[in-house]
């Protein structure tokens, strides 16, 4: 099977260039205005004039909730969430029932990613048995059958102790720790940022020292033990503070940032909406600048979404009781484009540098996150220049728990290819 991509805007590692792209076998097979001697062998031509086409988007942070969630999302509706967004490579998270925490359960856990998945879906072990405080998983073991990197996303771990050895074990089978920094205790039972807001509404607050502190901490540990130390979802100004200067005296750290922290502050809090509770909260305006500034200067390396769906009871009510998250993956790239690109923050390269060419290289994902002949077409196809309306009727995800629905963006996906397959398709609307 032949297929040829005409007249997009490719963006290649040396750079955006007018050109084609030649998918054979599920590969990209050349590159080049000239491949008109093609034509006569192709079996599917498809022009693309007017739009962008970008290496596959990658996610490092996304939750699919199967098994155990299966109201809130499946790996089914996940990854076709995931196309829909322009991803083609996610990483997901292993809060999950049954945990895999284990070599076996691990081993169903690929296998279902690979049986419900249409996009590339690698998967994180956790850091502890069962994801609970106590005994590390068998790191080894894990990393035999293909662990992605070692994570208790939605906890922390709570003792110095427990992490020196975790890092220790990480570091031996040469993967990451992929850290949700925060202390229980300080976090307490806190909905929202602690601060003016919270007073405001009466709400109980999560202090930005429940992240900085343990942040720091775990620096330190990085360093002493040389793990990859990945930081998920940082929240708050001193934490790219305390990044900046751990990366600058040599510490193996790598960090991200989510488009609603990015995009968004606690002052957007106007009532007790249980759509804008997530966990980091969302925090001060001046936070978010300097995530952003983080971004610009390389300390913050990728953005990644932490696509949490949850159910629509579960997101209704009081932020009292709704659910941690928020989803992301279909909202991304637009949402970035619109308040990054368009606005003149930063280029499109950059921006398809935090969304795909930084996680391939921080993950070690070689056959990912660039455009060039021989690698699997991983690609997506987007119009940058028609506004369009973010819609929950839209979303490919169970999830509709998004606070960017409704808003104006550029950034729509119009085709997303796996393995030279098509995974997504825009709608032709008359
Ligand atoms: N981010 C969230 O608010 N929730 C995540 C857990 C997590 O990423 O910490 C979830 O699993 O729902
Ligand atoms: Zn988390
Ligand atoms: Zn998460």
């Amino acid at each position: 099977m032949k297929t040829l991509l005409i007249n997009g805007r490719v963006i290649l590692p040396t750079g955006q260039e007018a050109t084609d792209i030649l998918i054979e076998d599920g590969r990209i097979k050349a590159i080049g205005s000239e491949l008109d001697q093609e034509l006569a062998t192709t079996d599917q031509i498809i022009d693309v004039a007017g739009n962008i086409v970008a290496p596959g988007l990658i996610d490092v942070h996304v939750h699919f909730r199967q098994p155990g969630f299966t109201a809130k999302e499946t790996i089914k509706t996940g990854s076709l969430a995931a196309a829909h967004g322009g991803f083609t490579t996610v990483a997901a998270m292993p809060n999950l029932i049954p945990v895999p925490d284990n070599a076996n359960q691990f081993q169903k856990m690929l296998t279902l990613n690979r049986e419900d998945g249409v996009v590339h879906i690698k998967q994180y072990a956790t850091i502890t048995v069962n994801r609970e405080d106590g005994p590390l998983v068998d790191f080894q073991a894990l990393k035999e059958v293909g662990a992605f990197g070692f994570s208790n996303d939605g906890s922390g771990i709570q003792t110095a102790t427990e992490m020196v050895a975790a890092m220790q074990a990480a570091h031996e089978v040469d993967l990451p720790i992929c850290a949700h920094v925060e202390d229980a205790g300080l976090k307490g039972d806190g909905v929202m940022n602690a601060g003016a807001t919270a007073d405001k509404l009466g709400l109980p607050g999560i202090p930005e020292i429940s992240e900085t502190a343990q942040l720091a901490r775990d620096l330190v540990l990085a360093g002493a033990t040389g793990v990859h130390y990945h930081v998920c979802h940082v929240s708050t100004a001193t934490s790219v503070d305390l990044i900046r200067q751990a990366k600058a005296a040599g510490v193996h750290v790598t960090a991200e940032a989510s488009p609603h922290h990015l995009f968004l502050d606690e002052t957007m809090i106007t009532t007790d909406n249980p759509m804008l509770k997530m966990n980091p909260p969302l925090r001060r305006p001046e936070d978010r600048q300097a995530l952003l500034a983080g971004l610009l200067d390389g300390t913050i390396d990728m953005i990644a979404t932490d696509h949490a769906p949850h159910t629509i009871a579960e997101k209704t009510g009081s932020m009292l009781t709704a659910a941690f998250g928020i989803t992301g993956l279909e909202t991304a790239f637009a949402e970035c484009y619109t308040h990054l690109v368009k606005s003149g923050i930063c280029t499109l390269n950059q921006l398809i540098n935090w969304l795909s060419v930084k996680p391939a290289q921080v993950f070690n994902l070689q056959n990912a996150g660039r455009i060039a002949v021989g690698l699997p077409a991983d690609l997506v196809v987007l119009n940058v220049t028609q506004p369009y309306e973010i819609k929950a009727a839209e979303m490919q995800s169970k999830g509709q728990n998004s606070p960017f629905i409704g808003d104006q963006v550029l950034g729509r996906t119009i085709k997303t290819f796996v393995d030279g397959k098509i995974v997504y398709e825009q709608e032709q609307r008359a």
